[in-house]
This record gives structure tokens, sequence and C-alpha cells, in this order.
């Protein structure tokens, strides 16, 4: 019997940093709403996932019709992120090896090749498998002022990315974990990473941006205008 690959979509976020009259999730990019666009994303890519949507409680933009995966449920978003992705595994009816992959509704450009790497990798590595990309610019770390305090070293640093993937009862706990001693963490790996796992990096591509703030719209509108026949 083949293994359940379930898909975590945190989708509770309130956009604050976009400022837009409806949260980000929900403004169109080439006349189709972000959240639209993730999910053909993901289902190009593993057409076989269960899907759970982690939903604003206030949420009324949201449209089933989006949905194009046959298995799916609508969970109630928390206050962070890490709250929506807790609550969804905490609803979930999965086993214990089932793997899990989590990846922000805000990323609409992920490429079905990485999505289907990551899963992969995170299938292969028992710690699980994130994207991300090394760093390219010069780090500066700032002081208080807003003058530079020093140079951060670039060697070896990486931007993390999402899809993450990770067993499914590691992932639990380890989210359960930070729960309880009240640590927010902002990806899944850096859970993992405080229960001593060393979860692996997987080399994507640079353009799976995270749309945070306004000008990240058009730089998304172009990264989909440019990748267009050639992922899905
Ligand atoms: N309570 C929250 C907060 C965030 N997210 C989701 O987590 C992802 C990454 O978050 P971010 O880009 O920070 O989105 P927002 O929280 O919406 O943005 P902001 O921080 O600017 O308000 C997004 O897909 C967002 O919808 C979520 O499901 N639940
Ligand atoms: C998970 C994430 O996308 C990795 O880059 C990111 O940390 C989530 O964004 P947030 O702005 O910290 O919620």
């Amino acid at each position: 019997m083949s293994e359940t690959t379930w898909l975590v979509v945190p989708a509770a976020g309130q956009g604050k940093r976009m400022g837009a009259e409806i949260p980000k999730q929900y403004l169109t990019l080439q006349g189709t709403p972000i959240l639209a666009l993730t999910l053909q994303r993901l289902y190009a890519a593993l057409p076989d996932a269960r899907l759970v949507l982690c939903l604003d409680t206030q949420d009324h933009w949201f449209a089933p019709s989006w949905v194009p995966f046959e298995h799916w449920q609508r969970v109630p978003g928390g206050t962070e992120r890490m709250d929506s992705v807790l609550n969804a595994l905490q609803t979930l009816n999965a086993a214990e090896d089932d793997l899990v992959l989590v990846h922000d509704v805000a990323r609409p450009c992920v490429a079905v090749e990485d999505l289907k790497a990551v899963e992969k990798a995170a299938r292969d590595n028992t710690s699980g498998a994130l994207l991300a990309m090394p760093v390219a610019d010069t780090m500066k770390r700032a002081a208080a002022s807003g003058s530079i305090a020093h140079t951060e070293s670039r060697e070896s640093l990486w931007h993390a990315l999402t899809p993450q993937g990770f067993r499914y009862g590691p992932l639990r706990r380890a989210l359960e974990h930070a729960r309880a001693h009240a640590t927010q963490v902002t990806d899944e790996a850096s859970a993992l990473e405080a229960m001593g796992e060393f979860p692996q990096l997987i080399s994507g591509r640079r353009d799976n941006i995270k749309v945070t703030h306004p000008d990240d719209l058009a730089l998304a509108s172009a990264i989909l205008n440019a990748q267009k026949h050639a992922y899905i």
C-alpha cells in the first residue's frame, strides 16, 4: 500500500506587511487569486496528496472551487503561522510515518520540479528536508542606530523557503514542544532543530519568493509570466 502524503498549507495570515484591504492570498496575479495559483502548483506536482488548508475563522473570501485536490479539508488558523500548522496536524488523521509537506500559501511561484525534489528528499532523510537557497549578498549586522555593527560571513548561510517536509509524528511533537515552551518558530525546520534533528537543505530555485510586500506583486507576476509553459 502506498504511503499517504499530506500537504499542509498555512493560509490564515492577515498580510499586514502587504497592507491591502484583503488578505494577500486573495489578491490576484494575472487574474487569479494567489491562493488558487499556489494550490494549482501543488496539485501539478502532488495530485494524490491530501490537502489541509488553514484558513482564518473570519475568512469570507475563500472559494472551494479553487481547490483542485480530490481529498482536502479546511482547519481553523491559529494566532501565528506555527499555530495554524499545529492546528492542522492535530486535526488530521495521519499515521506516525506519513509524510507531511508544509507550504506557505504566499509562495505561488514554487516550481513543480522543486516540489518533487523536496518530497523525495523528505522521504529519504530521517530528519526531513526543506527547500532553501544559499545567501547571495554580503550580509551586514545592524547596530541599534541603523549603522553597520559588523559584516557577517555568508559562508554556509541559507534562506529557508517552503515546502518543508517531515514525518508526521516527529513534526507534530516538535511543534507541540515549541508551543509548550512558548517558543515562536517561524518555520517547521526550526522546531525539528530544537529536538536535535538536522533537516536536509535542498537547493531550490531563487524565484520561489514569498509574496510579502506590495512590490512583490509585480515581481511574482513577472516570475509567473516567465515560467509559463515551463512547469504546468
Ligand atoms: N496566523 C497565521 C499567520 C500566517 N499564516 C500563513 O503563513 C504563511 C507565511 O506567513 P507570512 O508571509 O508572514 O503571511 P502573513 O502572516 O499573512 O503576513 P504578515 O506577517 O505581513 O501579516 C502565509 O502563507 C500565511 O497565510 C497562517 O497560516 N497563520
Ligand atoms: C516559513 C517561511 O516561509 C520560511 O522562509 C517563513 O519563515 C514564514 O514567514 P514569516 O514571515 O516568518 O511568517
